[in-house]
């Protein structure tokens, strides 16, 4: 029999449809908002109400309750006590996603299999992510950084993790793919997790640029791309976006993301100094400038990446560039309204 609408319990199932209804496509639902009327099940209420919206149940043969039961067990090992790193940021990364997959200018450039893969591999992407960076894994000889070798090691345990759940009974989301439709989708998922390892930024960033500068020169429309390497460049962009998405959000969206982040960083910088190790930048709760670290975060990183993907999709994500350049003045205003009050 069918589980609860939306796949979750929760006495506020009506309002929760009704912000769906009205939000699921918008960029800047408050994913927030979601979290508290979904009973804290913010994941698998978003996944559950995207794949309603693009008939995946139909289009791959998906029970309903075996998505509920998977992305239950998914959701269950997201960390809730990490401030940032828990399933409201992986739904929050999905439905941006979800969001961007809607841009007319893609529209057509993606198969059913590979939305399906994105959206998967965006509500899988940081699942049991134990709250610190690669680097503190790699330098505390952590367990997980002997397991992959110090290499994306947060990003593979994400992926083994899914995979794993996936293997569990009434779980397969996937068992009615043929089996040329399951490797396929396997290895874009993976393709698509560990690009949303950091240290990836740089060239995926610089083959996003190629990519543009090649479209414009083809007459400004996105070419039916047909190698896979392409057509995944562009999907582990969609995703690292997504993924690097807070500042490009509403404000009152965003803060509450920086707060959350510098949380995380801060815990960590505390357990650094109790280890002896040398404190993480902006990990350091007494020093750590966040306003300028937010500044220079999204000069270096994200609005050149935002900038790309907005020149890729020109001009579906106008709107989203201009709120990403409008919350880069507004902590610098806050920035310089700190550093004068300091000096007074
Ligand atoms: C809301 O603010 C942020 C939101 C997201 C990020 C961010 C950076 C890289 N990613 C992608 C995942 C990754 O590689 N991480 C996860 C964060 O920790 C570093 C390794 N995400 C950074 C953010 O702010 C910066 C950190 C403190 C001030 C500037
Ligand atoms: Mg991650
Ligand atoms: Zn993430």
């Amino acid at each position: 029999q069918l589980p609860p609408r939306l796949g979750v319990e929760t006495p506020h199932s009506e309002a929760l449809i009704q912000l769906f209804e009205t939000g699921l496509d918008k960029w800047g639902i408050d994913i927030f908002k979601v979290d508290e009327l979904s009973a804290n099940k913010p994941l698998t209420s978003v996944v559950y109400a995207i794949f309603e919206k693009r008939d995946f149940f139909s289009k791959f043969c998906i029970h309903p309750s075996t998505l509920v039961s998977y992305f239950s067990q998914v959701e269950q090992h997201y960390k809730p006590d990490n401030p940032y790193h828990n399933a409201v940021h992986a739904a929050d990364v999905t439905q941006s996603t979800h969001v961007l997959l809607n841009a007319p200018s893609i529209g057509n450039v993606f198969s059913d299999l590979e939305i399906l893969a994105s959206v998967f591999a965006c509500a899988i992407h940081d699942v049991n992510h134990p709250g610190v960076t690669n680097q503190f894994l790699i330098n505390t000889e952590n367990e997980l950084a002997i397991m992959y070798n110090d290499m994306s090691v947060l990003e593979n345990h994400h992926c083994a993790v899914a995979f794993k759940l996936l293997q569990n009974p009434g779980s397969n989301i996937f068992s009615q793919l043929d089996d040329v439709e399951r490797r396929q989708l396997r290895k874009m998922v993976i393709d698509m997790v560990l690009a949303t390892d950091m240290s990836k930024h740089m060239s995926l960033l610089a083959d996003l640029k190629t990519m543009v500068e090649t479209k414009k020169v083809a007459g400004g429309c996105l070419l039916k791309l047909d190698n896979y390497s392409e057509k995944m460049q562009i999907m582990q962009n969609m995703v690292h976006c997504a993924d690097l998405s807070n500042p490009a959000k509403p404000l009152p969206l965003s803060t509450q993301w920086v707060t959350r982040v510098m949380e995380e960083f801060f815990s960590q910088g505390d357990r650094e100094k109790a280890l002896g190790l040398p404190v993480s930048p902006m990990c350091c709760r007494e020093t750590a400038n966040v306003e300028k670290s937010q500044v220079s975060f999204i000069d270096f990183i994200v609005h050149p990446l935002w900038e790309a993907w907005t020149e890729l999709v020109h001009p579906d994500a106008e709107d989203i560039l201009n709120t990403l350049e409008q919350n880069r003045d507004y902590y610098c205003e806050l920035s310089a309204a700190k550093e004068a009050e300091a000096a007074s």
